[in-house]
């Protein structure tokens, strides 16, 4: 059988290379050149640049390093206990802490031991210990579990935390959050009163779940984080504001109202990280971000992270980041551990055929896609006839009800999540080992982001397209564009593809 059969005649069968590049796209291949998101590409003053900051820091590093060395000699000689002594000290929530015990009094939680692919596994082989990061910042790292840097962290890290502006893109799930978390806490003066750090995210949810992870890996320090995003009361946002805030994360709609109000002060504002950057400067978004820089400092640091950069960042990034640091860590753009599939299918066998893959499915938990708010109401409802759970969520619910459902799908209260595109970026959950586009999406980002739900941190998932007629045209077209294979769906599935 052809497994290109599917296409009308004349729209080919090859993948990738032979078709006319996406100039939205980074590809492989030749076309690699002209794209500005290329890290080979990084000008010669890029060059001198990095070099001089890593300079910078290496200098930074050996001044750290020799105050540490003098702080132990100092405790050290003030202490009696002889040569085996462990040098004291106290972490600020009061714990006990030693220079060689601190570790092995946290609370670490057991290791992951599934598969994990390249993508987060090929580092260069640091650890967070390289970074000479706040001791308690270590101990929030390790307590979630973080064992060492992922690529896209150990790129970022370092970078960050001299000072530059970053523009960065990594594949979904490889641990951007805590890329950016990580400098952002480490850079912060607790004892200073007022705003240091502003995250800016597309949804609210992704920005209660950036915050979330915030506050966990600055669990030992004193930085106090808020979050704050529309759809919630102004009115405690600005109670909120009169307590101290050190590290706001938000909506960029609420954020800027609360700054043109006065409540949210960002004069000391030093660095404003732009997560799903490309999102935040979709027309939607960027008129809000543009007047919200001017709140910042003039000597503000800018760091824009996604796995997809569009072309159109370009004009925003020449205009607000001088000389950026440019990370690229996408020499393909889907994940190594995303095994996709299509079912060719009438609309009208669509829900029959969910039916089947939900009987012959090993599903932890699953995320189902569909193109519009109606359509998610009433996919849902079908599910819950045909006598499986699910719970649903688009923009168009209230509040409350969204928090109420993204806290128990996270949980596990639901096995299936039936969602618009309100859930396609940046959101976390772990279990997730299935993702059903029900719909399928019109675009390669959209539909990068979607399959990026499965599959976190390299470990394995799979993606299943339900395509109709009118959809083949855009099947083929996000295969060529991500120089991708998505498979016929076969009769079985073997698990060992997606449960390991
Ligand atoms: N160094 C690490 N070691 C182990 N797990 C990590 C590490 N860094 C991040 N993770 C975990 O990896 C998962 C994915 O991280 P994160 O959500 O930051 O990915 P992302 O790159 O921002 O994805 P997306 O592009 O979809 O927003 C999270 O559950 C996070 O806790």
């Amino acid at each position: 059988m052809n497994p290109r059969g599917r296409y009308p005649p004349g729209i080919g069968n090859g993948r990738g290379g032979s078709s006319v590049p996406n100039p939205n796209f980074y590809q492989r291949g030749p076309q690699l050149q002209h794209q500005y998101v290329q890290r080979n590409l990084v000008s010669n003053q890029q060059n001198q640049q990095f070099q001089q900051q890593q300079q910078q820091f290496q200098q930074q590093q050996f001044h750290q390093h020799q105050q540490q060395q003098q702080w132990l000699k100092r405790n050290q000689s003030e202490s009696h206990t002889g040569a085996t002594e462990v040098v004291k000290l106290v972490t600020s929530d009061g714990r006990y802490s030693s220079s060689q015990d601190w570790k092995a009094q946290l609370n670490i939680p057991p290791p992951d031991t599934r598969y994990k692919t390249e993508d987060v596994t090929a580092t260069k082989g640091n650890e967070f210990e390289d970074y000479f990061l706040k001791r308690e910042l270590l101990m929030g790292i390790y307590e979630k579990g973080f064992e060492k840097p992922s690529p896209i962290q150990e790129e970022s890290i370092p970078i960050a935390l001299t000072g530059s502006n970053i523009l960065a893109r990594a594949k979904n799930g490889t641990g951007k959050t805590a890329a950016f978390c990580i400098p952002a806490l480490e850079k912060i003066d607790q004892e200073k009163n007022a705003i240091q750090v502003a995250i800016l995210v597309p949804t609210r949810e992704l920005a209660l779940q950036t915050s979330q992870v915030c506050k966990e890996l600055g669990k030992h320090l004193n930085v106090q984080v808020m979050v704050t995003t529309g759809g919630t009361s102004l009115k405690d946002d600005i109670m909120r504001l009169y307590q101290p805030v050190h590290l706001i994360v938000g909506t960029p709609g609420r954020i800027l109202d609360l700054a043109k109000k006065g409540i949210c002060v960002l004069k000391n504002c030093s660095m404003l990280i732009m997560d799903e950057a490309d999102k935040l400067l979709s027309p939607e978004f960027q008129p809000s971000i543009e007047q919200l820089i001017c709140y910042l400092p003039a000597n503000r640091q800018i760091l824009l992270f996604s796995a997809t950069f569009p072309v159109t960042v370009k004009d925003f990034k020449d205009r607000y980041l001088a000389d950026p640091y440019v990370i690229n860590l996408m020499d393909e753009l889907t994940l190594k551990g995303i095994t996709q599939f299509y079912a060719f299918v009438e609309e009208r066998q669509k829900v029959h055929c969910l039916n089947t893959l939900f009987s012959k499915l090993q599903i932890n938990q699953s995320i189902i896609f569909c193109n519009s708010v109606n359509r998610v109401e009433l996919l849902a409802r079908k599910i819950t006839e045909l006598g499986y759970s699910c719970f649903y969520i688009h923009a168009k619910m209230l509040q409350d009800h969204r928090n109420r459902v993204f806290h128990d799908f996270r949980n596990g209260a639901c096995r299936n999540l039936v969602c618009t595109d309100l859930f396609t970026r940046g959101i976390d959950i772990q279990a997730v080992n299935v993702v059903i586009n029900f719909d399928f999406p019109k675009n390669s980002e959209t539909y990068l982001h979607r399959v990026g739900r499965s599959g976190r941190f390299g470990h394995l998932g799979l993606a299943v397209n339900l395509i109709t007629y009118e959809d083949r045209f855009n099947l083929y077209r996000i295969e060529q564009e991500l120089g991708t294979e998505i498979k016929q769906i076969p009769p079985q599935i073997d698990q060992a593809i997606y449960c390991r």
